[in-house]
């Protein structure tokens, strides 16, 4: 597996004495320095990401709308919002870290099956862009809120498309036995109740598939049955503006080769232009593209176990910290900050947290050359690790840390035990 670049590289990259760096600064220095388990994050990263999208889709009507549930650090959104980038926002906790990070409210889309009508409330008094609507009842419950608060709400119908994304089935989402999105088959009466109600108005149609996609067919696909859908209903009437074709594209984790944004956005607006929707405003929410790549999780080896069969390298940083593969088996890079002395012996080590789990691992059957006090990256640690962060075991949650050039500065202060303990009576 190591014979493939390091994820994120060129930001990632070791130095000519072997250390690991993150654009100039030592990843060593900067864990002796906050402690571990610490995640650490390339600004230039998370710009550059964004700016392959930006790149794509200039000179159209068109809007990418970050996938807050990615990472919703503040320092984060605000670098985002900074850069032009709108929000895609799942809950009323994402509308408000939105905001407080200088989110504008217009662009920002809410997404989800379960939206309350509180959420529902607090997005439209902040005045959002569009609510991605997922069922006929929660038309009815938006039309309601709206009318009481003597607004009107954009939406937009979200439609499961029946699209196979080929990737964890925990992270499809656009398969007919999947929770999420309208049946192909009701769409248009969906959109012809949306129609009818006066408390909405109907903005447009969308969909999202699934996460970590690494093809662009899938994505080709369901634009093509989002289309034909989308002809139908503005021939039986009911006019849809824009289009929404969700987030999902993949990140290289190991040698997973994933189309970049800019070519993948090319090849859709080539589709929609052959299709003759060229001139329609598309909106496209990339979470993991932006954010996977740019952030490592620090950690130390706490003790090693040497076995028969198996070996321990027993880590400070747990499933509490990065849960993907306890979750999804999923891989994830984990590499040395130093580099081993030449002919030090290495070994092959199952690296584990100190969760008393025996799904708390975080890589398996890994060649190390480590002793207890060396630290270790986990890469690709930008997306879904500290956003779905537990305190489970009553760990503390690590600390954040955004490197720019040669500068950093921490984003977000490691908990502490007060923290744990804060809004729990005896
Ligand atoms: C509606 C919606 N949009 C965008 C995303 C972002 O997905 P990803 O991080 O895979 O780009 C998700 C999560 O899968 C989602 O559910
Ligand atoms: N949490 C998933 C992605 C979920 C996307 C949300 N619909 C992961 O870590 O890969």
């Amino acid at each position: 597996m190591n014979s493939f670049p390091l994820p994120g590289a060129p930001v990632f990259h070791r130095s000519e004495n072997g250390a690991l760096m993150i654009e100039d600064l030592g990843l060593d220095e900067l864990a002796q320095e906050h402690g571990t388990p610490l995640f650490v994050y390339s600004q230039a990263a998370i710009e550059s990401a964004l700016s392959a999208w930006q790149r794509g889709l200039a000179g159209r009507d068109a809007l990418v709308c970050y996938a807050v549930k990615a990472n919703s650090s503040q320092a984060i959104l605000s670098l985002l919002a900074q850069a032009g980038c709108g929000f895609d926002i799942v809950s009323g906790g994402e509308l408000a870290r939105a905001l407080a990070a200088g989110a504008e409210p217009e662009k920002i889309v809410f997404s989800g099956v379960g939206k309350t009508r509180r959420e529902m409330q607090a997005a439209l008094e902040a005045g959002i862009g569009c609510f991605n609507v997922e069922s006929e009842a929660e038309l009815l419950a938006l039309n309601d809120v709206a009318a009481a608060c003597g607004l009107t709400a954009p939406v937009s119908i979200r439609v499961n498309p029946d699209v196979d994304a080929r990737t964890h089935p925990y992270i499809s989402t656009g398969l007919r036995d999947n929770k999420f999105g309208i049946a192909h088959d009701h769409a248009l009466a969906a959109c012809q109740l949306a129609a009818s109600l006066p408390g909405l108005r109907v903005a447009g149609i969308g969909c999202h598939i699934g996460s970590q996609i690494t093809e662009a067919a899938p994505y080709l696909d369901a634009l093509e049955r989002v289309l034909d859908l989308l002809e139908a209903i503005e021939a039986a009437g009911v006019p849809l503006g824009q289009i929404d074709l969700g987030g999902g594209l993949g990140i290289a984790y190991a040698d997973e080769t994933p189309p970049a944004a800019d070519a993948l956005c090319q090849l859709l607006l080539a589709r929609l232009d052959a299709r003759g929707h060229g001139q329609r405003r598309l909106i496209v929410e990339p979470g993991r593209a932006l954010v996977g790549n740019a952030g490592v999780c620090l950690t130390e080896v706490l003790y090693l176990k040497p076995g028969e069969d198996k070996s321990f390298c027993i880590v400070d940083a747990a499933m509490n910290d990065v849960p993907r593969p306890a979750l999804y088996e999923a891989f994830h890079r984990i590499e040395p900050l130093q580099a081993a002395a030449e002919g030090a012996p290495g070994r092959v080590y199952d690296v584990v947290g100190p969760v008393c789990e025996s799904g708390d691992w975080l890589g398996r059957r890994r060649l190390l050359a480590v002793q207890p006090g060396d630290r270790l990256a986990v890469f690709s640690a930008g997306a879904y690790c500290m956003s779905m962060a537990s305190n489970y075991n009553s760990r503390p949650r690590a600390a954040e840390v955004l490197v720019s050039g040669d500068m950093a500065r921490v984003i977000r202060q490691r908990e502490t035990i007060e923290d744990l303990l804060r809004g729990e009576l005896p």
